[in-house]
């Protein structure tokens, strides 16, 4: 059970140094649209919830308002940043590292803003890639690009070997735009740099199109990314109505969670199946896809899948394979679903116009829409205003609307998923009419 202990944030030491930006906050004591310096953001949102746990106020957990300062730890003229990209591709990657290069220099004073090329591999020297000095003029348009103009990686790098790098730039910051393994190596370094008693900070902003980092609210370019993936359901319907017996399938990403698949699927609101890990799936019996399936297609006349790619995982053979960080290697779920749907249709001579959609990589490589690009520019600008006041080894989120900062270890310690309990679910359900059970 989570303490008010797991969410206390690492600091370098005291803040010594007046901030430029303590006039914007002097005045200001918390209210409705903002959170005081001192105040906390409680971690329960229900009166049963924060009954249930028999707590005095002040040992409730609670998380750290995200936000600056009116004193840091980093005096901004003598202060250099290193940024980096890891782990897949999101929406939303320039505006991030364009919002960070800008908070620093306009409103800190911070000049030496730096990038490493390609993630953790490309900041380790025997891998070779020169840094790039980040100034508002390099960054000037990025945000209109997709992708991260730093690069990006998977593949283990030695911790040691990234503090190396560090100390022989004399970085004082590292900001980790990066997933959940970015995460976990992030804190692997924090370690290094305590180990060998540096102040040196480290500061992520988590990125996931998966949605599967806990704790953090929703994360950037989730929204666009489902909104893309949300064309090819569009799409997908548009050819099986023409069709006779028209049955659409469309794989969306989503390793161990589903929530690009149940966002894309309501945003049409007429998917007549969402199938995601979280939640198994027989495909005979009563309650099984493919009767199920048949049913909805004579009855209908057509009918649209929403597949994660994570789904299913249990009908089909393992793969025990990884990726270069450590991933599991999925098998191929959309496959077996074809061919065992074209065979049943077969067996029961019903016809079938099976069409096949997988938006894979074009939903990610997209730049992010304006709703995510403002979200981007304030975690930037939140991240910056935690790693110069001398916060360390941890994460921005934004939860229930209040930005907060967040121990990485709090974050990596667990995975973001759809509860097959929660509303979204219950509304994926009501969506499609599909049973509760499906096994
Ligand atoms: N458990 C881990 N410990 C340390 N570093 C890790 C760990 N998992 C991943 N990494 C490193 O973080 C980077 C990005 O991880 P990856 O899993 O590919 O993407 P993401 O951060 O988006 O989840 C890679 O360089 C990888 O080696
Ligand atoms: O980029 P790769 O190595 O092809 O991996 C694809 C996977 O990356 C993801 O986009 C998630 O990436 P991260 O783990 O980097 O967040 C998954 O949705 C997808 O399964
Ligand atoms: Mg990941």
């Amino acid at each position: 059970m989570v303490t008010l202990a797991d969410l206390q944030v690492r600091t370098l030491g005291p803040c010594t140094v007046s901030s430029p930006l303590a006039m914007y906050v002097s005045e200001r004591e918390t209210n409705e649209y903002y959170v005081g310096e001192t105040d906390r953001i409680l971690y329960d949102d229900t009166v049963e919830l924060i009954t249930a746990r028999g707590l005095p106020l002040d040992e409730l957990p609670t998380f750290e308002a995200g936000g600056p300062r009116r004193s840091i730890f980093f005096d901004p003229a003598a202060t250099k940043v290193g940024v980096v990209t890891c782990g897949g591709l999101c929406p939303g990657l320039n505006d991030v590292i364009r919002a960070i290069v800008l908070e620093l220099h306009t409103h800190y004073g911070v000049r030496d803003v730096v990038g490493f090329q390609h993630g953790y591999a490309g900041m380790v020297e025997a891998n070779g890639h020169p840094v790039v000095q980040l100034t508002p003029e390099y960054v000037a348009r990025i945000n209109e690009r997709g992708g991260t103009i730093l690069g990006s990686s998977r593949g283990a790098q030695d911790p040691v070997a990234i503090v190396d790098r560090l100390v022989e730039l004399d970085i004082d910051i590292l900001l980790v735009i990066g997933g959940d393994g970015s995460m976990r190596g992030a804190h692997n370094i924090g370690r290094e740099i305590e180990s060998r008693g540096l102040s040196i900070g480290i500061v992520g902003v988590p990125k996931t199109i998966d949605n599967d980092i806990p704790h953090i609210g929703q994360s950037f370019g989730f929204s666009t990314a489902f909104a893309k993936a949300a064309e090819s359901i569009k799409a997908a319907r548009v050819e099986v109505e023409a069709a006779v017996g028209g049955v659409g399938i469309v794989k969306v990403m989503g390793r161990h969670a589903g929530f690009i698949a149940c966002y894309a699927a309501l945003a049409n609101h007429d998917a007549d199946f969402v199938l995601i890990p979280e939640v198994e799936f027989s495909l005979d019996g009563e309650n099984g896809l493919l009767p199920l399936l048949a049913r909805r297609v004579s009855e209908r006349g057509s009918a649209v899948i929403v597949l994660a790619e994570g789904a299913g995982q249990d009908l089909i053979p393992a793969d025990d394979r990884t990726d270069a960080s450590g991933n599991a290697v999925l098998g191929d779920i959309a496959g077996f679903l074809r061919d065992q749907i074209g065979k049943d249709f077969a067996n029961r001579s019903q016809p079938l116009t099976m069409r096949y959609f997988n938006p894979g990589y074009a939903i990610r490589s997209v730049p992010a829409d304006a709703s995510d690009s403002v979200y981007c520019a304030r975690l930037a600008q939140i991240a910056v205003h935690a790693a110069m006041s001398g916060r360390t080894d941890m994460v921005v989120g934004r939860r229930r609307h209040r930005f907060v900062n967040v121990p990485i270890p709090f974050v990596t310690s667990g995975s973001h998923s759809v509860s097959p309990d929660g509303d979204l679910w219950l509304s994926v359900l009501e969506s499609t009419a599909q049973p509760f059970s499906m096994r």
